[in-house]
């Protein structure tokens, strides 16, 4: 089905691009990928570097495409307001510029699940829910701000369809955010404790299911499909404890899982102290907290989405079950084990 048919995955030497790239290439597309670095070599990958801000870094790279791929984002962690709103979202405008330009007729945006999230507790929320009036960071609001632009961009009479992808907590091999950060903590002392009771579900998606997604996405975006100018929650559907998954990580690299239950709001009201003291002594010395007020309401909160209208428009079921999925990601960061 997708013989000859050329794609650009933006953002394809990141983590979920990168995977995008193999799956892509095994389903008989021909690659193109666009980032701000080359990171790995594929004979069969045409690479292009440059900002995706720029026109002329990006117009080569999206040239005589047929569906482009936009998973480049500065990561969530980074904090950086400016960074945010130049790529995610005048980057995006470019993106969307450049696709029109060279008469590119589909473009799959990756977005996050978390546009509607603030914070609180989110139980099998589906797609129709607002968008967060008060996102949890810059990133989300950025988010927010660019999936509007995909989909706003859709336009049928000039075959031109979108379509966002929301994935929520992607994890796999090659994850530099998830499983890297919660090892450094542990190694740090810093994994002892649970926020919360412990019982609140969680969407973490295997990267494959997210790509799985995307190809979906594409591949139905036709004329007249319900698909175009819409926004599609992909997750594994097995939503999970989140302090269960992280204890599953941890110690299947013989890292210890926590155990001590402390207060949500207290352990919240403490990391939004304590980053506004961050925030305070900036000008003199930059402290990077681990326990952000996000990180603490990502922890302690319910944040699981429905996949139905995936499911639905375009038959989407997840490829890798939860279980399988942490395998394989266990045995791909055996460098992490604690030894
Ligand atoms: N990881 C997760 O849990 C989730 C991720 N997402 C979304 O999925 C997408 C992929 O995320 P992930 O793979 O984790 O992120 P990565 O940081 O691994 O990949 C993003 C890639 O985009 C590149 N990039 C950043 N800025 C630019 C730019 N200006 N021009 C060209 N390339 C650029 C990055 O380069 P460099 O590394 O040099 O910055 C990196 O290679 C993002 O859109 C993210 O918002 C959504 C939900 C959850
Ligand atoms: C406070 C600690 C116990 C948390 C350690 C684990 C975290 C590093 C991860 C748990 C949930 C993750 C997550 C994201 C990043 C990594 C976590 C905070 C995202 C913010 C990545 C970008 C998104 O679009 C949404 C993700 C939600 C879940």
């Amino acid at each position: 089905m997708a013989e000859n048919q050329t794609c650009t995955v933006i953002g394809g030497c990141g983590f979920l691009g990168r995977h995008m790239v193999d799956q892509l290439l095994k389903r008989g597309y021909k690659v193109n990928v666009f980032d701000i670095r080359q990171t790995f070599q594929n004979d069969k990958v045409s690479f292009f570097t440059g900002d995706l801000c720029s026109q002329q870094d990006l117009f080569p790279a999206v040239s005589g495409v047929g569906v482009v791929f936009h998973c480049a984002s500065p990561p969530a962690a980074s904090n950086n307001r400016e960074l945010f709103y130049r790529v995610n979202y005048i980057g995006t405008q470019n993106v969307i510029a450049m696709c029109k330009k060279a008469g590119v007729q589909k473009l799959v945006l990756t977005s996050s699940a978390s546009v509607v999230y603030e914070g609180t507790d989110i139980q099998n929320g589906n797609e129709d829910l607002p968008y967060a009036k008060k996102p949890i960071d810059y990133y989300t609001q950025t988010k927010i701000l660019q999936e509007k632009l995909v989909l706003d961009a859709n336009d049928s009479e000039h075959g031109f369809l979108t379509a966002a992808i929301r994935p929520h907590g992607i994890f796999g091999p090659r994850d530099q955010q998830m499983l890297p950060v919660t090892v450094e903590m542990a190694k740090a002392g810093k994994m002892k404790f649970i926020i919360g009771d412990g019982k609140n579900l969680v969407d973490f998606t295997y990267v494959e299911n997210v790509v799985h997604g995307h190809v979906l996405a594409a591949e139905h975006l036709q004329n007249g499909s319900v698909v175009c100018g819409k926004a599609y929650n992909i997750t594994n559907d097995e939503p999970i404890y989140f302090w269960t998954f992280l204890s599953r990580l941890l110690q299947g690299l013989n890292y210890q899982a926590p155990t001590i239950h402390l207060p949500y709001y207290l352990i919240y009201y403490i990391a939004l102290f304590v980053q506004i003291i961050c925030f305070l002594l900036k000008l003199f010395i930059e402290i990077k907290p681990s326990f952000t007020p996000m990180r603490v309401a990502l922890a302690g909160t319910h944040h699981f989405y429905s996949c139905e209208r995936a499911k639905k428009d375009m038959a989407y079921k997840p490829v890798v079950s939860l279980d399988r999925a942490i395998e394989i990601t266990l045995e791909s960061f055996q460098h992490l084990k604690n030894k």
